[in-house]
């Protein structure tokens, strides 16, 4: 029979997409040093929509750039499933953040001279996806965040909600574990910003994926399954 330790273990490796323990980040030295992140702990569950909340300057970024592998903790650990992605050689960590997790940004990040549909199909070109299946699953990532009809439109020709279903589809189109979204609705009127925050909460919810959502608004804060509060850099909050 195994013990207590390694049954747990083996619990949260198949309950948690996505880990964070003790994360801190520390940016510059001497007197100009700033800790954005401290000591912050937390997972998430497949299928779960975690919203991180806080003022401007709390540390809602640096989290999110940590847990989505995008920078280094000065301290503290990060883990995809069952692997520590703070302990992988860069190449790893650059392979899995192509191929686990899916990113959406405030400003949406569509490339102009690009098609919506060739905007989604970056993900897949970046894994070497064979060319027949590309276009299916574009269309179908498209579909599923109500675009079906504007896959040749380039992202000028889109209202702001459009783009961003865009950046959604993109970032679903390769079926990551996780989502990691930095303020999505920060660009988007109130009405369009719920509207974007119950297709994320679709999403999520229908497909398993693992999501952090970061905001200001706290209207957005009721489709969350759980919300994490920061100030100064610092979980003060966790339900
Ligand atoms: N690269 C950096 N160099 C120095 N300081 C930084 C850097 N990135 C963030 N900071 C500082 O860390 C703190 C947290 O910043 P962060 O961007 O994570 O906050 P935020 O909650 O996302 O803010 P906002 O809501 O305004 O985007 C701030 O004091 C910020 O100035």
């Amino acid at each position: 029979m195994s013990g207590t330790t390694t049954g747990e273990a083996a619990s949260r490796a198949t309950t948690s997409a996505l880990r964070a323990e003790g994360l801190t980040r520390v940016f510059g030295s001497g007197p100009g040093q700033v800790t954005a992140l401290s000591g912050a702990t937390l997972e998430v569950a497949p299928g779960e929509l975690l919203v991180v909340r806080g003022p401007s300057g709390s540390g809602k970024t640096t989290l999110l750039n940590l847990l989505g592998g995008l920078d280094k903790p000065t301290a503290g650990r990060v883990w995809l499933g069952e692997r520590e992605l703070t302990a992988l050689p860069e190449a790893q960590v650059i392979a899995a953040r192509r191929d686990e997790i899916g990113y959406v940004f405030q400003s949406f990040g569509l490339v102009p001279v690009l098609s919506a549909a060739e905007n989604v199909e970056v993900p897949l070109r970046l894994r070497r996806t064979p060319v027949a299946e590309r276009a299916e699953r574009v269309q179908a990532a498209l579909a599923a965040v109500g675009l079906a009809d504007h896959a040749r439109q380039r992202p000028y020709e889109l209202s702001g909600g459009q783009q961003q279903r865009v950046g959604i589809a993109r970032a679903l189109v390769a079926d990551p574990t996780v989502l990691i979204a930095d303020e999505p609705t920060g660009q988007l009127d109130s009405a369009t910003a719920a509207l974007i925050m119950d297709l994320v909460r679709q999403v999520v919810h229908e497909r398993a994926m693992a999501a952090v959502v970061s905001t200001h608004d706290p209207l957005l804060l009721q489709r969350a399954d759980r919300v994490v509060e920061l100030r100064d850099g610092r979980i003060v909050d966790q339900r």
